[in-house]
């Protein structure tokens, strides 16, 4: 292997004078550099909690500016021929990105933060350190974009990559050895969020090769959730055009180090092919951070619910924050949250795809990190790069659908993701899914009464067109006997509004129930924009056992269940159920008729004052008109 400038590998050792100090005129090829290339981005050191230092800066701006402006120059004057001020081009520095990279050193706990213009930007700077013969030990599960970067220096910078199931750091101790250049990781993997034990491989990879880097990518968790230096890498990268600036408005890519010697080795690429971010995407990039604990939180509680919700629906769900996650305790050893990241399978690539195109709330996007939801088929997307051999290979499945969680209401983000889901799983072979969605079967309701019953309910399905065809079975019991529909069904957390649903080939939506009949007979509220009621604490669980089952094509099937609901309160909220079913009762009635009466009314004043304003304006007018006729008259005859 040939030598590269190298750093020392020490990865604890202290960060040098790299901050504040006057940066060196002679490069790591020992030549001289024109005056004041940028310098550093010392580590101010945290004092607050992270989330207090996200929003917290100092800056040395000249007129005190609380946020740092925008430096959009590509020169700055010098006093001198030969230097004297701190900048002098912003390839080389500027002062905005200075700003940003000691902000990130601070947050990621690093001694020196650089900023440049993509994720993949980041990962570009730290394999050029890399030369022929070297040897590259990755995952079998990581980044399309990774892969395809490490593909390409394999197969033109003589480069060799292996790529080992990282999940067990023995499979990297199997293949780590003296020509080990850079173990390149991520935690949690992309997509199929497996969880890498970073401190276990970076002690077997530094134990057996002093020289050989540790590079976490942490774009998955971002600094708020995790920072790989601590836990023994020598490099993180992160793409910052996710979590950090967090609003897929800018692209960005970040690197931190301790090791000040790798520090100014990165410095050197970025200044010298100047990849640098630009002062206007460093500006956005330094607001998006400001918000990332909020966001990350909001994101973070959203991916949790939606996790538990599709895993109590039957499907298998890859979140390090579920507890079937296999290494959920040790991916909680490494990181202070789950992030909002996850995947989940369906079975049927085909499927899959449908339900991603199915989705309206969920933006169907490469990426994550953004305050909007994300759903994707990263084979298809992200990973595409990747070829269907390899992907096969690495038991990547082509059905798995990644969500990236967003900042939006996550009753509304079920709502939708249901909708979509159950959209195609009550289609041709997917009905013993869709039974498990019966069986869950459990609503809220505002009523008042109790009610223990044994029915039985005929299901009917009519397989209609689009994604408006409802996913879920509930019972429908109404005044005229027992019929059925499908409805999108709440499990978990409870979501109290909007019911899809066909009866008679039509579609609707509408309530969860509200009314319990006296007779213990249930109906929905149907077409109602917004429940006047608030939903009571009452549960209402339904069993149910489907007996038959066989959709095809388009045809209408018919499933005999057998379902047990329990329904116990005596809940006094709420007012009395209407006698029959979602009919209004007399209440609705009245307020109607008080809503037509104070409307009229409303009405008649607003007439009334028109028309006195009217006749007053009339009345002085002629009044002005009579005045002016008479004077005029009088000067006339003067
Ligand atoms: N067309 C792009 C796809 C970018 S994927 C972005 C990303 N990091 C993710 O995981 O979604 C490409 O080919 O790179």
């Amino acid at each position: 292997m040939s030598t590269p400038p190298g750093p020392s590998h020490n990865s604890t050792s202290k960060p040098s004078a790299v901050a504040g100090k006057g940066f060196s005129h002679i490069d790591l090829d020992g030549h001289n550099l024109p005056p004041s290339p940028a310098p550093s981005s010392p580590r101010n050191g945290r004092k607050y909690a992270l989330a207090t230092e996200l929003v917290y800066t100092e800056s040395k701006d000249q007129y005190g500016a609380s946020s740092m402006p925008i430096y959009q120059s590509a020169t700055f004057k010098q006093t001198s021929a030969n230097g004297g001020s701190e900048y002098d081009y912003t390839r080389s520095g500027n002062p905005t990105r200075t700003h940003l990279e000691r902000h990130l050193a601070k947050i990621m706990n690093a001694a020196r933060a650089l900023v440049v213009g993509s994720g993949m930007g980041a990962l570009d700077v730290i394999t050029r350190i890399l030369r022929p013969g070297d040897e590259v030990i990755t995952g079998d599960d990581l980044y399309g974009g990774t892969n395809r970067l490490l593909t390409y220096m394999a197969a033109n910078h003589g480069i060799i990559v292996h790529h080992v199931d990282t999940t067990n750091p023995e499979n990297v101790r199997g293949v780590v050895s003296d020509k080990t250049a850079m173990v390149l990781l991520e935690s949690p993997t992309n997509p199929l969020i497996k969880i890498v034990d970073i401190p276990s491989i970076a002690k077997i990879v530094h134990d057996t090769n002093a020289k050989a880097l540790v590079v976490v990518d942490n774009t998955m968790l971002s600094p708020m959730l995790s920072n790989p230096l601590d836990l023994g890498a020598d490099i993180v990268y992160e793409s910052g055009t996710k979590y950090l600036s967090g609003h897929h408005d800018i692209m960005a890519g970040v690197l931190a180090f301790n090791n000040p010697a790798i520090g100014d080795k990165m410095y050197f690429t970025i200044n010298s092919t100047g990849c640098g971010i630009s002062p206007n995407d460093a500006f956005l990039l330094m607001r998006g951070i400001k918000t990332l604990a909020i966001r990350m939180e909001k994101q973070q509680s959203n991916a949790q619910i939606i996790a538990e919700f599709l895993e109590s629906h039957g499907f298998r769900v890859r979140y390090p924050g579920l507890k079937s996650h296999p290494q959920y305790d040790l991916h909680h050893s490494m990181a202070r949250g789950a992030g909002a990241v996850l995947s989940f399978e369906t079975g049927d690539a085909t499927l899959s795809e449908r339900i991603v195109e199915a989705a309206r709330l969920w933006g169907i996007s490469v990426s994550f990190g953004c305050v909007n939801s994300l759903i994707s088929m990263p084979c298809q997307m992200s990973h595409a790069s990747i070829d269907a051999k390899t992907r096969k290979e690495r038991q990547m499945p082509e059905d798995i659908i990644r969500l990236c969680v967003g900042i939006e209401d996550v009753d509304d983000l079920i709502d939708d993701l249901s909708r979509a889901v159950g959209a195609f799983l009550l289609s041709d072979n997917s009905f013993k899914t869709a039974t498990a969605l019966v069986l869950r079967t459990q609503v809220s309701y505002a009523g008042m009464h109790s009610l223990k019953a044994k029915f039985k309910v005929t299901l009917a399905y009519t397989r209609g067109s689009g994604s408006d065809v409802p996913f879920c079975v509930t019972p429908r019991f109404g005044p005229h006997g027992n019929y059925s529909i499908f409805g999108c069904e709440a499990t978990k957390p409870f979501t109290p509004y909007t019911v899809y649903m066909t009866y008679n080939g039509q579609n609707t939506t509408g309530y969860l129930p509200r009314y319990l009949g006296e007779d213990g007979k249930i109906t929905y509220a149907t077409r109602t924009p917004k429940p006047k009621t608030k939903i009571a604490s009452l549960s209402l669980t339904a069993t149910a056992t489907a007996t038959a089952a066989t959709f095809s094509g388009d045809a209408l099937v018919t499933v005999e269940v057998s379902s047990t609901v329990e329904v116990g309160t005596n809940s006094s909220s709420g007012r009395p159920p209407p006698p029959d079913g979602c009919k209004d009762g007399p209440w609705d009635k009245a307020r109607i008729v008080i809503g037509v009466f104070i409307g009229l009314g409303l009405l008649l004043g607003v007439v009334s004052i028109a028309l006195v304003v009217f006749f007053v304006w009339k009345y002085r007018k002629e009044e002005r008109a009579k005045a002016n006729n008479g004077g005029e008259g009088a000067n006339v005859e003067g």
